[in-house]
């Protein structure tokens, strides 16, 4: 067997009817082992089909999913539809008992032949996942993102090789989520588990994925690892799903200083340097944008609006005149 033929999936589609026929269309994919892997797409692009006909929830009409060289059957050839060796958790937690304390919801799921082994298993995940504290709570008292927790604590808990994560955090608020992504990296640092996860968030895919999967209406555009694809995407769709960057023509990048080849182009607010100019008032800052630790200035200069990500927080206000430099930028 070799490396990448853990999960693989080869010319898998899912063509469902309708008036915009969608689906997943002709996916050759393999995921690493003990990696965590990012689909990405815009809404509708077939980020939660591929995720279910991954785990075998959809059978592909084409086409076939492999785990560890052998099939992955569909809903239609095994009992209790998904691969036992993976686990599933997607934003809608409806199977916790809610009126059932954390530490049963968890235990609950392994078997009474060796009360030690659920003990430890039990104590485990709640410890990797941070919630040993809430285990005699009842999950009715938990907020959102605890419930979140205990769902894959649910999940993790029968030591799956993969987990599949179904925008998991989409309720959490940013606080939470962020120590649930710190957890969820450590995780799979400490058991060599391989993630699958499915995000709309850029800031989550790039700070925990390995491995990024650009959907676009049902196939796969590009991949690469995060630094690559947010340096250089090789789409302007790419560049758009990552971050909230400037897209202009070249009419408008000419206003900004660049002689551009082709007719899009893309400026990320980071590569945009502003410095206060008296003689130069081609440029004004039309807001001010607190961030917290740094700041977005929206400037205008009659034609164009650019996004520009100022960290020398309280230079600029409303109205003042500004010059600016774009250190780098992207055509297409
Ligand atoms: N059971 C179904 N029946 C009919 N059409 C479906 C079904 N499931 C998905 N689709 C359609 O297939 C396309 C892909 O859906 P999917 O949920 O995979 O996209 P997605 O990228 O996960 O979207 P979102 O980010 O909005 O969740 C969409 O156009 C959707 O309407």
């Amino acid at each position: 067997m070799t490396e990448t033929s853990f999960l693989q999936a080869r010319g898998i589609s899912k063509i469902f009817p309708g008036v915009r026929a969608a689906g997943v269309k002709d996916i050759s994919l393999d995921i690493e082992q003990g990696k965590i892997t990012a689909i990405i797409g815009a809404s509708g692009s077939g980020k939660s089909t591929l995720l279910r006909m991954l785990f075998g929830l959809i059978s592909p009409e084409q086409g076939e999913v492999r785990f560890k060289d052998e099939r992955v059957w569909g809903p239609e050839e095994k009992l209790i539809p998904g691969h036992d060796s993976m686990k599933m958790v997607t934003q809608h937690t409806d199977d916790l008992n809610t009126f059932a304390k954390v530490w049963d919801n968890v235990a609950s799921l392994l078997p009474n032949t060796n009360l030690q082994a659920k003990k430890e298993k039990t104590e485990n995940v709640l410890t990797q996942l941070n919630m040993l504290h809430l285990a005699t709570k009842q999950v009715v008292d938990l907020s959102g993102g605890e419930r979140q927790r205990v769902a894959i604590a649910r999940a993790l808990v029968m030591q799956p090789e993969v987990l599949l994560l179904d925008e998991p955090f989409n309720q959490v608020d940013t606080s939470f989520r962020e120590g649930l992504q710190q957890d969820i990296r450590q995780i799979v640092k400490d058991t060599g588990i391989t993630v699958i996860m499915v995000s709309h968030d850029p800031a989550e895919v790039l700070s925990m994925a390995d491995e990024l999967i650009v959907l676009k209406d049902g196939e796969i555009l590009e991949k690469g690892i995060p630094k690559a694809l947010y340096a250089n995407p090789g789409y302007l769709y790419t560049a758009q799903l990552l971050t909230n960057c400037n897209v202009m023509d070249a009419a408008e990048a000419k206003a900004c200083g660049i002689n551009a080849d082709k007719s899009t182009v893309v400026v990320y607010p980071e590569w945009v340097t502003i410095t206060h100019s008296l003689t130069h008032k081609d440029w004004t800052v039309k807001q001010v944008l607190f961030k917290g630790f740094y700041e977005d200035l929206i400037l205008h200069n009659g034609h164009t609006q650019l996004r520009a990500v100022n960290q020398e927080k309280g230079k600029y206000k409303d109205g003042d005149t500004a010059n600016l430099k774009v250190k780098k930028w992207l055509e297409y």
